[in-house]
């Protein structure tokens, strides 16, 4: 197998003179599960849809197993499952026979069937009709579907979308099994750090349709600096202070100021020079970021 399952180079993609995706050069290893991540309009169901060859990029190359999908599109697509937002069902079809109408539609065997009812846990569910399933019930059979076929690659559009806790939690614990249990690599979008930090071994960030960060989990919390957070009055004022003093302070939530992680002796002079100017200091500690701030850093306009 390929090293790597996709690999972008430089891909863009446009609407109109607005640049949506902008060249975007992802890195999916073969056997991973990697979380695309994304504030809501950064271009990931953009990307998605051109990586699935359902939207023509304006720049840049798509290989998917080391081939390229303009070249040998539908030899690379057959090797691919997708569940792109809510998998479109029967409501009236039973479970197994909704699964039957997508083998016909994929050419695959029905004999596939049993086998991908097993891996979502629904055998015991396949022959009730779809619309007695609850919304996580019909998002497995919507990964089911996706795993018709026996694709050595999952692409899926924030799977996790709608479901209450219980109907995310089993689809993680399916996602993050897929690659050691059934041989499958994983690529799925969220706009939630928290849902795919669990299950991802590794990681894209996307904003406004850059690239922000590629790597592992482990890489993202390496890249983590303590700072120095003080609390106190009128943060605006004291930072700006601060910064007429050469101390590069930021401002952070409500009655916070942030500064990069300091000495004791210059800790002890900062907040001399505060409390000297009449501000109420009521905390000085070293904070270190959560993952959840460096994606919001890294995904929000400075
Ligand atoms: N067909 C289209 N025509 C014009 N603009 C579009 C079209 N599709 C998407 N866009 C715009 O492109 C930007 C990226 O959209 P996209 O759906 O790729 O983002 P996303 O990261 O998937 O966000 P979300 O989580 O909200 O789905 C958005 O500003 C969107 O409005």
């Amino acid at each position: 197998m390929h090293e790597m399952v996709i690999e972008t180079s430089g891909l863009s993609r446009r609407f109109g003179d607005r640049l949506v995706v902008d060249s975007l050069s992802l890195q999916v290893p073969a056997g991973s599960v990697y979380g695309f991540l994304g504030p809501n309009g950064a271009g990931k169901t953009t990307t998605i849809r051109m990586l699935l060859g359902l939207l023509r990029g304006h720049g840049g190359e798509i290989r998917i197993f080391g081939a390229s999908l303009e070249q040998q599109r539908l030899a690379v697509l057959r090797r691919i499952g997708a569940l792109v937002e809510a998998p479109s069902l029967y409501p009236h079809l039973t479970g197994a026979e909704n699964l039957r109408h997508a083998c016909l539609l994929k050419q695959t065997p029905a004999s596939d069937l049993a086998r991908v009812l097993d891996i979502v846990g629904l055998s015991s569910d396949g022959a009730r009709q779809v619309k007695t399933y609850s919304l996580g019930m019909k998002q497995r059979l919507g990964l089911a579907v996706a795993l018709l076929g026996r694709p050595e690659l999952i692409i899926l559009d924030e799977p996790t979308n709608g479901l209450d806790p219980a109907g995310i939690q089993e689809m993680r614990h399916l996602l993050r099994d897929m690659p050691v249990a059934h041989g499958v690599s994983v690529f799925l979008s969220s706009h939630l750090l928290s849902e795919v930090d669990q299950i991802a071994t590794h990681i894209g960030i996307i904003a406004a349709g850059k690239l922000q960060f590629q790597g592992s989990p482990e890489e993202l919390r390496a890249r983590r600096q303590a700072a120095l957070r003080i609390g106190l009055d009128r943060p605006e004022i004291a930072a700006e202070l601060l910064r007429q003093q050469g101390w590069p302070a930021v401002t952070r939530e409500q009655n916070a100021v942030e500064l990069p992680a300091m000495d004791r002796d210059s800790t002890v002079q900062i907040n001399r020079f505060l409390v000297e100017r009449g501000f109420a200091v009521y905390l000085i500690n070293n904070h270190q970021p959560t993952l959840e701030e460096m994606f919001f850093d890294l995904t929000q306009p400075a």
